[in-house]
């Protein structure tokens, strides 16, 4: 651990009375949710979105701008790690995002690349970060567990209230469609009970973390209600995705001969109509955070 990240974790839980054990935890979060979100930039084909190889339905950004945007989030996720870890109330949890999306749209020219993957990597983040002050081991159940008791509430009031025009809201008042913040109070299910098993079953399968993952991201696109597929595409663009990633799922997956050429085809279609579902891209990376950070101890974490 760097002296630059140790001096970011300001005091030892009240919970948790070993201050080195703290930082080195709250630092092995926030790198693990900055590669999360690389792990999701790097893998392709991904339908749409941006990777080393293209930059999908995208024109104002590539992979450099997303690069630059992680890097202006290295900070963020070790903060809220440790804001979850000192108990901190919503409010307080907002405020880092806040600024967080500040910094990311410093770094990116004004361009959002990482909004989603800000709230909810970040509420991820937090609840690792309290589960480690209780002295107990993450697990998907915890996780969960501890985003409904500390912050159920809170984020149910945030989902209510929509205060600024955002593309969320635009899609929200024009069609029957949730999206982040919906997400988010209901406790992060396309996570849970859609990404995560399916990402878990394609591993145990294969072996192939790579094959797991593009899984999990057409799970995730034949599921989810994706506020950047509405906004641009409306209920017309949103059941192309929908349908699209449920045939590839139907055929097999990523476990089936000529997957890859599917995969492909879906991203050229997706390309051709302008379509980028960037919600499931966060909400892999988040299903990535999930999955790593449950897998074996984070460092600092009790017993590793
Ligand atoms: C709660 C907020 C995140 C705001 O949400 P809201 O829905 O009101 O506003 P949006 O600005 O639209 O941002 C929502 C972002 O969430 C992602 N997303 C979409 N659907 C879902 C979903 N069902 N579940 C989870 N996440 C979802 C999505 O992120 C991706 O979109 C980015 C690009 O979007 P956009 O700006 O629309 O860009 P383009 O398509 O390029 O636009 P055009 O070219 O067409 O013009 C992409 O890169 C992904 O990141 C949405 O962007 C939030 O703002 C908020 O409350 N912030 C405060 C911080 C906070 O509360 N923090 C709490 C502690 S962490
Ligand atoms: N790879 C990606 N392409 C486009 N939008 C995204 N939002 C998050 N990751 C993305």
């Amino acid at each position: 651990m760097t002296p630059l990240e140790r001096s970011l974790v300001p005091s030892a839980s009240p919970l948790h009375a070993d201050a080195a054990h703290d930082q080195a935890f709250c630092a092995a979060a926030g790198r693990l949710a900055v590669r999360s979100l690389y792990e999701e930039l790097v893998l392709y084909p991904k339908p749409g979105l941006v990777s080393l190889i293209d930059s999908g339905s995208h024109q104002d950004m590539d992979a450099r701008t997303f690069m630059r945007s992680l890097f202006s989030l290295r900070h963020y996720f070790l903060r809220i790690t440790a804001a979850g870890m000192a108990g901190a109330c919503f409010d307080e949890l907002k405020r880092l995002g806040i600024r967080a999306e500040r910094e990311m749209l410093a770094a990116t020219g004004g361009i959002n690349t990482h909004r989603g993957a800000i709230f909810c990597l970040g509420m991820l983040c937090a609840a690792l970060g309290r589960i480690a002050a209780s002295g107990a081991q993450p697990s998907p159940e915890a996780l969960r567990a501890t985003l409904r008791r500390e912050w159920g509430a809170a984020l149910m009031g945030h989902a209510d209230a929509r205060d600024a025009q955002t593309h969320g809201a635009i899609v929200a008042s024009r069609h029957a469609a949730s999206g982040a913040r919906e997400e988010m109070a209901l406790g992060l299910p396309s996570v849970f009970d859609v990404a995560l098993p399916r990402l878990q079953a394609t591993y145990q399968r294969s072996g192939d973390m790579r094959l797991a993952r593009i899984d999990a991201l057409f799970a995730l696109m034949a599921h989810m209600s994706d506020t950047n597929v509405y906004f641009r595409g409306g209920a017309a663009g949103a059941d192309m995705v929908r349908e699209q990633a449920a045939g590839f799922l139907q055929a097999g997956g990523a476990a089936a001969a000529g997957w890859e050429e599917r995969a492909l085809d879906m991203h050229r279609l997706l390309v051709r109509h302008r379509l980028s579902p960037g919600g499931a891209a966060d909400l892999l990376g988040a299903t990535c955070l999930v999955h790593e950070a449950c897998r074996r101890p984070l460092p600092g974490a009790d017993g590793a």
